[in-house]
């Protein structure tokens, strides 16, 4: 494609998902069905340019204020992932010097909103957190994450499937703190693997890896994943029971766990038994009340620990919709509780930066709930055995987990964990 053709539809797709009406994966998956045309090194570049605007969009304003042509067009420019000498011969004279004007402003020059590039409300709650790490916080939360996968170690060993992804080509480290994770150093491709069509590895953030282990399922038991989606945890707590026992993936959205079937049949295991609820009362979830050993309710949330993946959830959320998404939290947390026999764990997780949605929702959990005793996450992960647990952990006596990209090279998380007594 012609660079000043490429810059045209990166204007295009950028004025699609700066609308904000949908999830930007959302439209730049619809942008590239639409025109199907484009090869693979386009597609990497138009969706690597939307994400950069989305993640510096208060900067990219702040100097498109300047320049002339299609506001649209300017913030292309300011973020476009190609080639700079590419986009050098797409750009007019005046735009190529507007360019670099803009490349000489200094960040001691910028207001400090344009160098968090954040809304007011979120930099204000993630201060209140972080304090005088909140410009580290921010800088990684508006850089792409890194690829993690989690070997499925019921089918072989971490470092047996490291050694057969560099036979091709593809290097990675083991994570820090999940022994089940491999971080890639690049982005390939990887459906067409043996590996991944064998379900030995899943893509899955560290992070979310770490909440699994939290549950510390154990082999012959009944477990419930009540909020499991695609079956991401799921998959990883299939494993760690060994394909034994009984794992209960719920969901009220039949659709995503359709997602999870396919992720199923690769991995091999088959005491998974994915359900549709109606909602976190339904029958199904009744008739199982004081049956259960472990349960993790990955909570329906904003999603604000993901940004580095997807950058338009600070433009989408607000305060209000974290607020009502609050009540929703603490119902499923109390319905899916009741499942849990005596002596059963539970385990409350989001991937949410923000207390709202964290501590309040578990303290407000203990107030209801009498008998669920707490059980501290710096011992929750006690058998992953590492050095220093409470690096991982917040709160009195390192009680929740909070996993933030800037300390962790995770997404952010929050876990809490409980007995019932
Ligand atoms: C954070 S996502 C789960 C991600 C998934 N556990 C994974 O690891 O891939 C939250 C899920 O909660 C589901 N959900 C929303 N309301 C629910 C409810 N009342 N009961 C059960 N699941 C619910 C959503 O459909 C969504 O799939």
């Amino acid at each position: 494609m012609h660079p000043k053709a490429l810059l045209d539809a990166c204007a295009e797709l950028v004025a699609l998902v700066l609308r904000l009406e949908h999830p930007a994966d959302a439209v730049v998956s619809r942008y590239f069905r639409d025109h199907r045309q484009l090869g693979p090194r386009e597609r990497a570049t138009l969706a690597e340019t939307a994400y950069t605007v989305l993640r510096k969009k208060l900067l990219f304003e702040h100097l498109a204020r300047s320049g002339s042509g299609p506001r649209e067009r300017r913030m292309s420019i300011l973020g476009f992932a190609g080639p700079r000498d590419f986009l050098q011969s797409a750009l007019a004279e005046t735009e190529r010097r507007w360019r670099d004007t803009c490349d000489a402003v200094q960040p001691q020059d910028l207001m400090e909103r344009h160098r968090h590039n954040l809304p007011e409300w979120l930099a204000t709650a993630l201060k209140a957190q972080v304090g005088s790490e909140f410009m580290a916080l921010a800088d990684s939360l508006n850089r792409p994450a890194p690829l993690d996968l989690r070997v499925n170690t019921f089918q072989g060993r971490r470092d047996e499937l490291r050694e057969e992804l560099r036979r091709h080509g593809i290097a990675s480290e083991p994570t820090p703190y999940s022994p089940w994770g491999l971080r890639l150093a690049d982005k390939p491709p990887l459906t067409r693997l043996d590996a991944f069509a064998r379900g030995a590895i899943e893509v899955q953030d560290e992070g979310s890896q770490l909440l699994c282990a939290m549950v510390d399922a154990k082999r012959g038991e009944m477990v419930v994943d009540f909020c499991a989606g695609a079956g991401g945890k799921t998959l990883a707590l299939g494993a760690a029971m060994r394909n034994t026992g009984r794992l209960y993936a719920f969901d009220v959205a039949a659709h995503r766990l359709d997602a999870l079937k396919p992720r199923l049949a690769r991995s091999g295991l088959s005491n998974v038994h994915p359900a549709a609820i109606a909602h976190e009362r339904d029958e199904r979830v009744k008739r199982l009340a004081g049956k259960i050993d472990r349960v993790i309710v990955d909570a329906p949330c904003s999603g604000l620990g993901t940004l580095r993946r997807n950058p338009d959830l600070k433009w989408r959320q607000s305060l209000e919709s974290i607020q009502e998404m609050q009540a929703k939290q603490l119902s499923i947390l109390r319905s899916a509780a009741r499942l849990l026999k005596p002596g059963g764990r539970l385990v409350y997780a989001t991937c949410s930066l923000v207390r709202e949605e964290n501590e309040q929702v578990a303290e407000q959990f203990e107030q209801a709930e009498a008998g669920f005793l707490p059980l501290k996450a710096v011992e929750a992960l006690a058998p992953l055995k590492l050095a220093d647990p409470g690096a991982l952990c917040a709160g009195p006596e390192a009680r929740w987990l909070r996993l933030w990209p800037h300390r962790h090279e995770t997404d952010g998380f929050f876990a809490a964990a409980w007995v019932r007594s």
